[in-house]
């Protein structure tokens, strides 16, 4: 496969731009179209083989179009076929006219749809083009298969998602299984969009890969091929200190297990030395606890600026358990020339003071990862977080411009974004992530990586997929401490 094609995620103006291209180039736009319906075809037949009648329901635009080109495939093959209309379809234009004419279905009103058991829908209203909110017809027509319980195939996106924003207009299908063409869009891995798109299928319609490429942004799903040159093998000769050593910082003697664990990641995660700095108060907690990971004492600035002497010490955690409050920004603005995961309370300690820490990123030329849940990203960028306009992947690289941080938006479809703009999104992660404790877990393996010299992207990233496998492996009944054991090695 073409590199820049590898995991590529498109919204749906670079879709358009693409098809644009292609018909400049003198592509004919209609045996796309049909290559697009047949692929629908195809698998309606390969998914529901004991469908008593497929139910094509064709909206006023292109998709719609591929809704024609697969009804008509799907009657060839001898199944039963009912075919319904949004909309006049004699207003059809261009392609999706061609695509009506070349069926010989007989059409009716989406509004006398009513769902059978035994049926499969094969919704064609609307893709990659739908503007606004359904019409109120299309959410009637909705709300009666979800509540016939009758799968749905979905064409290019379930009728109702926002490609770009993965967001529900109005009122969406739940897709059992979503064909799309040429690549994936942001719609159907941001929630949520993915959730409803059920399994996705891309098909290949054969749009040149130079063409798609050169319209490639460098938005990516998550996955090994953007790390994999920072996570080869061990080398023979290697010793603790070239694997990296971490520090996590710890809070104070009532607080200290998030930290504690944060740190007995970043060793499973593939640091060679991990310490934890604790202040004075927390020693004897943390010694009573601690065996692989080692203990120095860190009880205030000038200590830590003492520390900060031993340049061994490659990355720094902050944040897990650690308080907030003034301790915590005097302790991050004295990391941001390192490498830094800047967590939880390192991260709320800054909810009124953000410039000084934005500024102070910018101007020191750290490699600094910010990890916030939903929380704590609309504390940090408030105005980012109330735009609605924007897609959690607009936000996110929103907010990594303005903290000049490479941001780790958590939840079901975490974003990684980097200042440049580069982002990618993450898909394998399981529900059950959602466990107290995780996001410190998650801290850990950025640590580790940053340790062992990824820059901060890669370093993000990366953690974020071992962490979803983490769960996969753990299994529904994760803890943070069985997650902490799961962690799948780099290679
Ligand atoms: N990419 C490719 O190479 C290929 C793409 N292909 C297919 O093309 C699809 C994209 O087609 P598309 O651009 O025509 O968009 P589509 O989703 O059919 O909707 C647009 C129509 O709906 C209308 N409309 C919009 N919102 C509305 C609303 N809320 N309520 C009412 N009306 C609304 C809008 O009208 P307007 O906004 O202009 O008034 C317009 O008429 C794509 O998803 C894929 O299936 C394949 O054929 C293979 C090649
Ligand atoms: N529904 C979900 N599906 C998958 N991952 C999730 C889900 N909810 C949360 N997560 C992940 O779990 C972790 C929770 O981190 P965080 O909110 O900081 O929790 P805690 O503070 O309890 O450690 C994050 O990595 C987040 O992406
Ligand atoms: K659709």
């Amino acid at each position: 496969m073409h590199d820049a094609l590898q995991d590529m995620l498109v919204t749906p103006n670079e879709m358009a731009a693409i098809d644009k291209d292609a018909a400049d180039s003198g592509i004919d736009s209609f045996s796309l179209m049909r290559s697009a319906g047949m692929a629908v075809s195809a698998a309606a037949l390969r998914l529901f083989p004991t469908a008593s009648r497929f139910v094509v329901l064709c909206g006023p635009g292109n998709n719609g179009g591929d809704g024609y080109i697969a009804a008509e495939a799907l009657a060839e093959s001898g199944a039963q076929v009912a075919l319904f209309s949004l909309g006049d379809p004699s207003k059809l234009r261009g392609d999706g006219a061609k695509a009506r004419s070349a069926c010989r279905l007989a059409v009716v009103d989406i509004g006398t749809y009513e769902p059978k058991s035994g049926d499969v829908v094969v919704d064609a209203l609307f893709g990659a083009g739908l503007a606004r909110d359904l019409p109120n017809s299309a959410q009637d027509v909705v709300r009666r298969v979800d509540a016939s319980r009758i799968p749905v195939l979905a064409v290019d996106l379930p009728s109702g998602i926002d490609g770009r924003t993965g967001e529900v207009r109005g009122a969406s299908f739940t897709a059992a299984h979503t064909v799309t063409f040429i690549a994936p869009k942001s719609g159907h891995v941001l929630m949520p969009g993915r959730a409803l798109s059920g399994a996705l299928e891309v098909f290949d319609i054969g749009i040149p890969a130079r063409l798609v490429a050169a319209r490639a942004s460098d938005l990516r799903i998550n996955g090994p091929a953007i790390w994999k040159q920072y996570a080869g093998g061990l080398e023979a000769g290697t010793h603790k200190y070239k694997r990296g050593h971490l520090a996590v910082l710890s809070g104070g003697p009532a607080s200290t297990g998030a930290a504690r664990l944060s740190a007995a990641v970043g060793l499973v995660g593939g640091a060679g030395l991990v310490t934890l700095g604790s202040p004075p108060e927390a020693m004897a907690v943390n010694a009573s606890h601690l065996t692989a990971i080692m203990l120095k004492e860190i009880g205030s600035a000038a200590d830590l600026g003492e520390w900060l002497q031993d340049k061994r010490v490659i990355a720094f955690v902050l944040g897990p358990g650690f308080g907030v409050g003034k301790k915590a920004r005097d302790f991050a603005l004295m990391l941001c020339d390192r490498a830094l995961v800047l967590d939880a309370d390192g991260m709320s300690s800054f909810q009124q003071a953000r410039e000084e820490l934005f500024e102070k990123i910018a101007a020191s030329g750290g490699q600094v990862v910010m990890t916030p849940h939903e929380g704590e990203f609309a504390r940090l960028f408030p105005e980012v977080a109330a735009d609605a306009s924007l897609s959690k992947i607009e936000k996110a690289q929103a907010a990594a411009s303005l903290s000049h941080a490479v941001i780790v938006y958590k939840g079901p479809d975490t974003v990684v974004a980097a200042p440049s703009g580069r982002a990618v999104v993450n898909v394998n992660a399981p529900p059950w992530l959602a466990t107290a404790g995780s996001g410190d877990v998650l801290a850990g393996i950025i640590g580790a990586h940053l340790a062992q010299g990824f820059p901060a992207f890669e370093a993000a990233a990366a953690a974020v997929w071992r962490h979803g496998e983490a769960g996969n492996r753990a299994g529904r009944s994760a803890t943070a401490e069985t997650l902490a054991q799961s962690i799948p090695p780099l290679t």
